[in-house]
């Protein structure tokens, strides 16, 4: 099929670097036929050295490229006929055609094509300028929309403002607001260019498909039903009178000296696919995924990878369940139903295509209102909810279309996340590959916190319905549950590959203290598992762009203007909060659950030595109501110095993060852990347990040769954290230059998704070519 146009050119071909830059397609699975297209024209060269026409049939339609064909054989012949047909018939057509090209045809082609190619770059431009300007107009209405909880220090404490969580990830919208603005300004730029001809819209309307500026909605209305948008890809070559140009979807012709000051990692590519010929198809499903649920990490994780993923170039598909009415993805059409405890569910899919990601969200009753408690509801519920979704995720890529066209089996490769979608490489392997089906599909599974297993009595088995020899996947004996049903341990032995969010945490798991029962079969499958420290989303969490910031007297800041930018910051969040504004007083904050895994209970233990010292102490955040309580009860006995929000704010941890002067983060265990990296990101200086990821990622202070990022301390203790508070205050208080320093190594480090998601294309190679 197509693999047969594009691979293998002929050497002297001057069309080789479009054969060559599309090669991965011949990696891609089949399409269906008949292939639903639309027409657009790209004139080139072939591989006999004469212009043709060729037509994108829906080509690298949302990062999947289904081929490049050349109009003059399309006439009348499926997909799969091409230019060396045996077909005696094309072969005639395709040797008139030939005869037919005069050189005065191709320099008018050529110069036709570079019209064309000037006017994407006028476009490209005007779309990323109105998507600047409207992105800034929905900020400034979206920040005055904003509710700011404003502090009376008479009437009430912040310590009883609980955040709803729906309402907080209504606040949250940013990057939707970005997604929103996108089609916003496609909308208006098809209307500026409606009256130009049908080629023009053509074009236009593929480019900005190109930059996923094209709503679903938008899509429908604007084309006849069997008629899918075509884009050219992302970043294509295109062989121009011997010159190969590119065209970059965010500024126009790369080379150009416009310097646009636009938030990074759009999830637009501005270069060929980085993963070359390791293409694939990847499916990350989680049970929660930021901005439109989130408890923790992995929502912010399953938020952001994919996007790095896709802007290596791989199709992407997020599916997460749908726990609310959001505003972005619409439904699909398609239901399918699905036996859970006997029962038959039925499930709809819902889709948006944001950021170059396919976010699939399965809806079923079980998953709605269930937004604020995630994981609420007795064990066995939980337990049947992913039954439902596990058994759902593993056949979205057949059953979903996204952009029409379903990922399909080949070249797939399924990222699972936590015990709760465990069960989906167990099915993977129980229900198709043991029986011959999905045979090239893989899985591999990602621990982000084995503290949670779902673990249940043996019995649990009944409920997830699989044949009885898998039993041996979950029982599990430990002197701590005894005999149990494991889920996160089948999901260990069934997954092809498994990776955790650290260095430190993947030697953690293998030790009895760090593995929670699970070392063993994590020791059993050492070959097939490493740590990849996690990313951070840096366009939601940078002090240059954050949202959160250009309100209630917040400013953003960067390296540049960081010590003007954060005491303003500083100020505001004093102010906010209620505390008195002083800039020479440093604020140590706390952000995380309030479980035993974040050693809130070491501040409280330290306590006393913290209320002696000059300072402020900020902490955020919601679980054990004991915990929540004890928040409560320093603000009370506190007032001067100490805040306790209880509650989950996205906004306010992202004002934290920005006024405050340290990060404590005291953590008993910590898998990778965000916040300090978020931390590091706005100049504010980590003072941590060297645990985990922690540890990978705060290098000590050493005053002498003024290098690393923040303070560590070796053992969970509240006096070992008060002597590594003790230090971190010393050098606020009396070496502004290192602590100068301090916040601008932090800041400029790499942090993006980009590292992380080339060493998770490498798991999913290995994953891929593993039998
Ligand atoms: N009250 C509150 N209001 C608003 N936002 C709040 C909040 N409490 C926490 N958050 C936010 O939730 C996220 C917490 O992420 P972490 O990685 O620190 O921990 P978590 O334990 O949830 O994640 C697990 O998974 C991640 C991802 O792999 C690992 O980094 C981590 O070590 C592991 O425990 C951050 O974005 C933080 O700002």
């Amino acid at each position: 099929m197509f693999s047969q146009l594009l691979s293998s050119p002929p050497a002297s071909s001057p069309a080789g670097a479009v054969a060559c830059r599309l090669s991965h397609i011949a990696t891609r699975p089949l399409i269906p036929s008949p292939l639903p297209t639309r027409k657009i024209r790209l004139n080139c060269i072939d591989y006999n050295g004469s212009a043709c026409t060729v037509r994108f049939m829906n080509a690298v339609y949302r990062g999947l490229s289904v081929g490049l064909v050349p109009i003059n054989q399309m006439k009348g012949n499926p997909p799969g006929a091409i230019r060396r047909s045996s077909s005696a018939e094309g072969q005639e057509d395709s040797d008139k055609d030939d005869e037919d090209i005069t050189d005065d045809t191709l320099r008018a082609t050529i110069k036709q094509s570079k019209k064309v190619l000037e006017m994407q770059k006028n476009l490209l431009r005007q779309i990323v300028e109105r998507r600047k300007l409207i992105s800034s107009i929905k900020d400034d209405v979206a920040a005055k929309e904003d509710e700011t909880v404003s502090y009376n220090q008479n009437e009430s404490s912040f310590s009883n403002v609980d955040i709803d969580n729906d309402e907080d990830f209504d606040r949250t919208n940013n990057p939707r607001s970005h997604s929103d603005s996108y089609a916003q300004t496609t909308e208006a730029d098809v209307l500026d260019y409606g009256e130009e001809t049908t080629d023009r819209t053509e074009v236009e309307q593929s480019v900005a498909e190109t930059l996923g500026l094209l709503r679903e909605a938008d899509l429908e209305q604007s084309q006849p039903q069997d008629m899918l948008p075509v884009t050219f890809e992302e970043s294509e070559y295109y062989t121009m009178n011997d010159e190969i140009l590119e065209v970059s979807a965010e500024g126009g012709m790369q080379g150009s000296n416009e310097q646009q000051e636009v938030p990074p990692e759009e999830g637009i590519l501005d270069s060929a696919p980085l993963a070359g010929p390791n293409v694939m198809n990847v499916i990350v499903v989680a049970a929660e995924c930021a901005p439109w649920s989130k408890t923790g990490g992995l929502g912010d994780v399953v938020g952001a990878l994919p996007k790095a993923l896709a802007r290596r170039g791989h199709r992407v598909m997020v599916v997460a369940p749908r726990y609310g009415d959001y505003a972005e993805p619409k439904e699909v059409g398609v239901r399918k139903r699905y036996k859970v405890d006997g029962q038959d569910t039925d499930v709809m899919y819902y889709h948006a295509y944001i950021d170059c990601v396919d976010f699939v969200f399965i809806d079923s009753p079980v998953f709605r209102r269930i937004g604020n408690d995630i994981y609420g509801g007795n064990r066995l519920d939980i337990l049947k909810r992913m039954v439902l979704f596990c058994k759902a995720a593993v056949e979205v890529p057949w059953h979903v279309p996204c952009g029409g066209i379903c990922y399909g089996d080949g070249n797939l490769v399924f990222v699972a996340n936590d015990w709760h979608t465990s069960l989906l490489p167990v099915y993977l392997k129980a229900y198709y590959r043991d029986n011959g089906l999905m045979i090239y599909a893989r899985c591999v599974l990602v621990i982000h916190n084995i503290a949670h297993q779902g673990r249940g009595p043996v019995d649990d088995f009944s409920y997830v319905d699989l044949p009885g020899h898998y039993m041996d996947f979950f029982k599990l004996y430990d002197p701590v549950g005894g005999e149990h049903c494991n889920i996160f341990a089948a999901g260990l032995k069934a997954a092809d590959r498994l990776v955790t969010v650290s260095h430190g945490y993947a030697w953690e798991l293998k030790t009895p203290e760090g593995g929670w029962g699970l070392h063993r079969i994590i020791n059993d499958n050492g070959w097939k598992f490493q740590g990849i420290v996690n990313g951070i989303d840096t366009r939601s969490w940078n002090p240059k762009f954050d949202v959160y910031l250009q309100s209630d007297g917040y400013t953003n800041y960067s390296l540049e203007t960081l010590q003007m930018g954060k005491s303003q910051c500083k100020a505001a969040l004093q102010r906010e909060l209620g505390l008195p504004v002083r800039d020479n007083v440093p604020i140590i904050s706390f952000i995380g659950r309030l479980d035993d895994q974040k050693g809130v209970d070491l501040i409280a233990d330290a306590m006393s030595w913290l209320v002696g010292q000059d300072l402020q102490l900020v902490m955020l955040g919601t679980g054990r109501p004991d915990l929540e309580d004890m928040l409560r009860k320093f603000e009370s006995e506190h007032r001067d110095k100490i805040r306790g929000w209880v509650g989950f704010s996205v906004k306010m941890a992202h004002r934290f993060t920005a006024g405050a002067d340290v990060l404590l983060m005291p953590s008993r265990f910590e898998p990778c852990g965000l916040n300090q990296l978020y931390a590091m990101m706005y100049g504010t200086v980590p003072v941590v347990h060297a645990v985990g990821g922690l540890r990978d990622t705060v290098k000590q202070f050493d005053p002498f040769n003024e290098t690393g990022l923040g303070w560590t301390f070796k053992r969970a203790k509240a006096n070992k954290m008060i002597e590594a508070l003790g230090h971190c205050l010393n050098t606020y208080r009396n070496y502004k230059k290192s602590w100068e320093g301090l916040q601008r190594r932090g800041m400029m480090q790499d942090l993006s998704w980009d590292n992380a998601a080339q060493s998770y294309e490498d798991v999913l190679v290995a994953a891929k070519y593993q039998w």
